[in-house]
């Protein structure tokens, strides 16, 4: 058994363990890295990456198919699910070299190649070694939730840590769960070919602002998902190639392949977390505004955090606990300006507060300014034009943003400038864009904030024909 002492142990090198490894030791701290299984975690090797991979697939397929409006005559794709397969792995390979041991030992990393667990409140042993740190970061991620539906067991089913092994195309893909990974993959098959059907216990895409939500599912409905919405899975049968699936309000679906996108669960089961008196919640480990556990020298950042579950909130958080473990400064992760987005296409952006959330918050005191993709030249020439921009103000500041259309993920950007920095509309409209752009959007958005208050005031005009017979 190996003894080592360092200054802080990460547990995890996925998004957040990663950018705390990375970032505490180019600052001088010593650093231990534990990763039980692949470096980069979910998003580099089963969720991000991947996805976003397939679905860059699944474009390319679409537009051939629908480039006769443009006078190019469209073609049927023929795709080779295999090699869109190896174009994901390729996609993977080409930027796992950032998250590679190599690379973290480079900066002085000591890299342990095993799951962790506590066996005291300052300790953690992985394999032969026994570490103990000043301050230990607990980055585990989380995996996807496999819920007990009667007849799951016996059935082959996929999930987001297998579907992209898969190289003989689905010819007809169940997925239940129309959340974002549901969502996402049902479009990427579908446009390669596939026949999709997603069940959906509630409300698809029921996370976001329910008018925003319809223009993606309209547009998945329009390519042939099948989006089947209040359906609760209660019961799975048959056999590999054939899959049944039969839901409690009676509904009866089958299909050749399975694909499970019914959220996640905290990687919390080999941590042994009451040898260093941690304490869990429902959805993963208790921390406080400052990511510390109910262990004061122990820190849980990014999905096992139990709160909001992207790669760039793993990252957020590493910033806060660096800020704290290396500095001891105050550091609070606050979640108003934490934007995230839906890579369907027309993506799905959210900042902030969405409609319903600003109106039940702050009341008459909200103002909704709005601007339709059909309005902007450049996505009308390049035909995307469902989709529109709401921005939720308060006081003249922008409290929420919901973006739905082409490139909805690149646009909620600069709302999230304005969210952070608490900027006002006038900020956003004294902006110039250039022209056409589909960043325009987010300038006129603030200029149709104004426009009432400048065009259908009575006072402006009556001060303009004042000032104008005064003017030679
Ligand atoms: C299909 C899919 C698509 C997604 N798309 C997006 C997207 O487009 N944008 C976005 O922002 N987010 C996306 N996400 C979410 C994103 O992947 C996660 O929020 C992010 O990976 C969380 O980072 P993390 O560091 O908390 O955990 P992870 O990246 O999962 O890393 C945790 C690591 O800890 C290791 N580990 C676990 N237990 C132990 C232990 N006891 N000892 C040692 N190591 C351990 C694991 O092996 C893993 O490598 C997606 C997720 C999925 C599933
Ligand atoms: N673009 C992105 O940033 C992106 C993409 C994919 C995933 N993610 C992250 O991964 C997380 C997990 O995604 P997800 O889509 O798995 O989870 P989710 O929790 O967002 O959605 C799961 C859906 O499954 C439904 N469901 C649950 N049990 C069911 C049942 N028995 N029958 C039918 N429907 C059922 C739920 O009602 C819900 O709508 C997301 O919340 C997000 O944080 C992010």
């Amino acid at each position: 058994m190996e003894r080592i002492r360092t200054d802080i142990l990460v547990i995890g090198a996925g998004s957040g363990g990663l950018s705390v490894a990375a970032g505490a030791s180019q600052m001088g701290a010593d650093v231990v890295l534990l990763e039980g299984s692949e470096m980069g975690g979910d998003c580099l090797n089963y969720g991000c990456v991947p996805s976003k991979a397939l679905i860059a697939s699944g474009k390319a397929a679409h537009a051939q198919a629908h480039s006769s409006v443009f006078g190019v005559a469209g073609v049927t794709p023929q795709v080779d699910y295999a090699v869109a397969m190896e174009h994901v792995r390729d996609v993977i390979a080409q930027i796992a070299p950032m998250d590679s041991q190599e690379r973290f030992e480079g900066f002085g990393v000591r890299v342990v190649r095993d799951y962790g667990q506590f066996i005291s409140p300052t300790e953690v042993q992985a394999g032969e070694h026994v570490i103990s740190a000043r301050r230990i970061v607990i980055a585990t991620g989380s995996s996807p939730m496999v819920p007990p539906i009667p007849g799951l067991d016996a059935v082959p089913y996929l999930t987001n840590e297998t579907l992209f092994d898969l190289r003989e195309k689905p010819e007809h893909l169940l997925i239940v769960g129309g959340g974002p990974i549901g969502m996402e993959m049902a479009q990427a098959h579908v446009r390669l070919g596939c026949r999709v059907t997603v069940i959906e216990g509630e409300k698809a895409l029921g996370q976001d602002d329910p008018e925003a939500a319809d223009v993606v599912l309209q547009t998945l409905r329009d390519e042939g998902v099948e989006i089947v919405e209040k359906a609760m899975v209660a019961r799975i049968g048959g056999q590999a190639g054939s899959v049944e699936v039969a839901t409690k309000d009676g509904q009866d679906f089958a299909g050749t392949h399975l694909l499970l996108a019914v959220g996640r669960k905290p990687n919390i089961d080999r941590l042994n977390l009451e040898a260093a008196g941690i304490e869990t919640t429902r959805t993963g480990i208790r921390v406080d505004a400052s990511l510390r556990t109910t262990n004061r020298r122990v820190y849980a950042i990014g999905d096992v955090a139990g709160g909001l579950q992207f790669t760039h909130v793993a990252g957020y958080h590493a910033g806060i606990v660096i800020r704290s473990a290396l500095f001891g400064l105050p550091s609070k992760a606050s979640t108003g300006h934490i934007p995230r987005a839906t890579y369907t296409d027309p993506e799905l952006a959210q900042v902030g507060l969405t409609e319903a959330e600003a109106r039940a918050r702050h009341g008459d005191g909200t103002e909704i300014a709005r601007f339709d993709y059909q309005h902007n030249d450049r996505a009308v020439a390049e035909r995307i034009i469902p989709g529109f921009i709401k921005v939720m103000v308060v006081k003249g500041r922008p409290v929420g943003v919901t973006i739905v259309g082409h490139q909805a993920g690149e646009l909620i950007n600069l709302w999230s400038l304005a969210l952070a920095n608490n900027l006002k509309m006038s900020q956003i409209a004294a902006m110039v864009s250039p022209y056409p752009t589909v960043g325009e959007l987010n300038k006129r958005v603030a200029g149709a904030y104004f426009s009432p208050r400048l065009f259908e005031n009575q006072m402006v005009k009556r001060v303009v024909r004042f000032v104008q017979r005064w003017v030679s």
